[in-house]
Order: C-alpha cells, then structure tokens, then sequence
C-alpha cells in the first residue's frame, strides 16, 4: 500500500516539458523530464496533430514556442491547449544570460536559445556557439554569461544551391555526408568535389578563425543539423550538441517558473 503510494507520488510529480523550435528548414519537438531529454523529433512541417501525437497521454506541466520562420498560429494554439503554461520565446522573455545586442528585437530567437543551452553546460567558460543549419550563426558568449552578438552565414546546403542557382555551369551538389574523407583534401580536384570542399571549408575556415580571436580557454559548441559533421572535420576539441536549440528553450522555460 505505502509503496503503491509512493509510486503514484512519483507518477504526479514528474513534470514534462515541451519545446518545440521552428527553424528554416525543420521544426524540432522536444520533450523534457525537468531538464533531461526524454524524447525528440524532427519535423519538416509541424502541425498541432502531430504536436499531439508527440506528446501522446504524457501531462504538461509548460511549454515553449519559438520560431525565426513564420509564426504558426494554429500550433500555438495547439500548445496553449495542451499546456497549463505556455509561452512563446520574444525579445522580451527573461532569458539565464544577458544578451548585448544592438536591435535585440530583430535577433533570432534561436540564437538566444542555442547561446542559453550552451551556457547551461559551460557556464564560466568563454563560449563560441556554432549553430549550423540552414544559416551558420557563429554566436560569443564570455565567462560571465554576456551574450555579445555574433555573426551570420550561409549554411552548407545554401551555399552548395547557391552556387548552382547563381551560376551557368555549376551543378548542385548534394549534402557531402563523408566530410571526413572529403576533407582530407584542402582543395578540390574535380568540379564537384571544389564545389563541396568550397562550401565545408568556409563553415571549417570560420570556426578557426573566430576561435583564434577569442581567448585560449574558450569553449567550441557546435548545433543544428550540420553540427557532428563540422565536429567530425575540426582538429580540436569541440562540444557537439545536436539539441542545443531544444536545451536552451528548455532552461529558458526552467528559469521563467523559479523566477
Ligand atoms: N544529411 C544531410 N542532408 C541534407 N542536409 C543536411 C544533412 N545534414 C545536415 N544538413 C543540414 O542541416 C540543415 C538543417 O539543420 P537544422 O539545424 O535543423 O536547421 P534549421 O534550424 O535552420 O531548420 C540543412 O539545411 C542542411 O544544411
Ligand atoms: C540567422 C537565422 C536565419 C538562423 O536561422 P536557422 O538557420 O537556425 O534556421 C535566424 O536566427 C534569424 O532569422 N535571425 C534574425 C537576425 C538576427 O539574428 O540578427
Ligand atoms: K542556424
């Protein structure tokens, strides 16, 4: 009977938290028991339906929204109805790290998110957060939790359609999954293969370069779907988080329900 008891309490006080960030190219969901992930996925269009579906019979205790695409409605809708607290990620949320930004208004909130969810593994170290997805952000973060802005890039597959699209004789190159072998070469041999070296190798070149310029201690993190490839190609060490994003929402909402 007492362990019975005991078992329910648990039961009620697990609390569950939903993320759900909307990129360029693809939502991701993401389900939080307190601060672990319990559950993840990619969707390249979101609906509340498969909002639902995600979080199935599971209770919320809140959720956060945010989105550097169009803002859906419906799905905020979705959250709100599902959700006892529910809020969307403005310039206005009170966020862990203090964020040093000229128009903070036009910043996008994913960026704040990613620079939250690296800062909640290294807080006290210089940070430079690479969040690799349709766009390269190259974000600085210092010891003492200051976001100092960062800087904006094509990421690899926009490079490798631009390329394409801009030009009369350049092919479109597909995703180069095999960075490492790729990148064994520094230049490329064949058309294709400069095209797909061009592309890493800016993304490559630029992490070097940023982290020359910052202190010797500062930590790598690097994000977002090209994150583990870039990890994959840069001789240091580098933090590789593929939920950055989703861990950033989630202390953001942690830190909104203590404060
Ligand atoms: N295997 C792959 N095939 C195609 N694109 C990939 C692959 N791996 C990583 N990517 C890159 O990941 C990006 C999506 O990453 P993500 O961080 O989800 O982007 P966003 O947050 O902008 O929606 C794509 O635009 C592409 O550049
Ligand atoms: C730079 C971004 C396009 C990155 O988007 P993503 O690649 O993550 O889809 C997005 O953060 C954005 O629209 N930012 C607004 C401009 C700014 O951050 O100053
Ligand atoms: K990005």
């Amino acid at each position: 009977m007492a362990h019975n008891k005991k078992a329910s309490l648990n039961t009620c006080i697990v609390a569950h938290y939903l993320t759900i960030d909307q990129g360029n190219s693809e939502a991701k969901i993401a389900l939080w028991d307190d601060s672990e992930l319990e559950d993840f996925r990619m969707e390249p269009a979101l609906n509340p339906q498969r909002v639902s579906d995600f979080v199935g019979k599971r209770t919320l205790a809140g959720g956060i929204y945010c989105s550097v695409a169009r803002e859906d409605v419906d799905v905020i809708r979705r959250l709100c109805h599902i959700c006892p607290r529910a809020m969307r990620l403005t310039p206005d949320t009170p966020v862990p790290i203090r964020v040093d930004y000229r128009t903070p208004t036009t910043l996008g909130a994913d960026r704040v998110a990613a620079a939250v969810g690296a800062w909640a593994d290294y807080a006290g170290r210089p940070i430079l957060v690479v969040d690799a997805g349709t766009a390269v952000t190259y974000d600085y973060v210092d010891a003492e939790g200051v976001y100092h802005g960062g800087n904006i890039a094509p990421g690899i597959s926009m490079e490798l359609r631009a390329l394409h699209e801009f030009t009369a004789r350049l092919p479109l190159v597909p995703f180069p999954e095999e960075m490492p072998s790729l990148c064994r070469e520094l230049f490329g041999r064949d058309t294709r293969e400069a095209i797909a070296l061009g592309a890493v190798n800016s993304v490559v070149a630029s992490i070097y370069y940023y982290r020359s310029r910052l202190p010797k201690d500062t930590v790598v993190v690097l994000g977002g779907g090209c994150g583990h490839h870039l990890a994959s190609v840069c001789d240091f060490e580098t933090r590789v988080d593929e939920h950055l994003v989703s861990k950033g929402l989630n202390r953001i909402l942690l830190y909104n329900e203590t404060n």
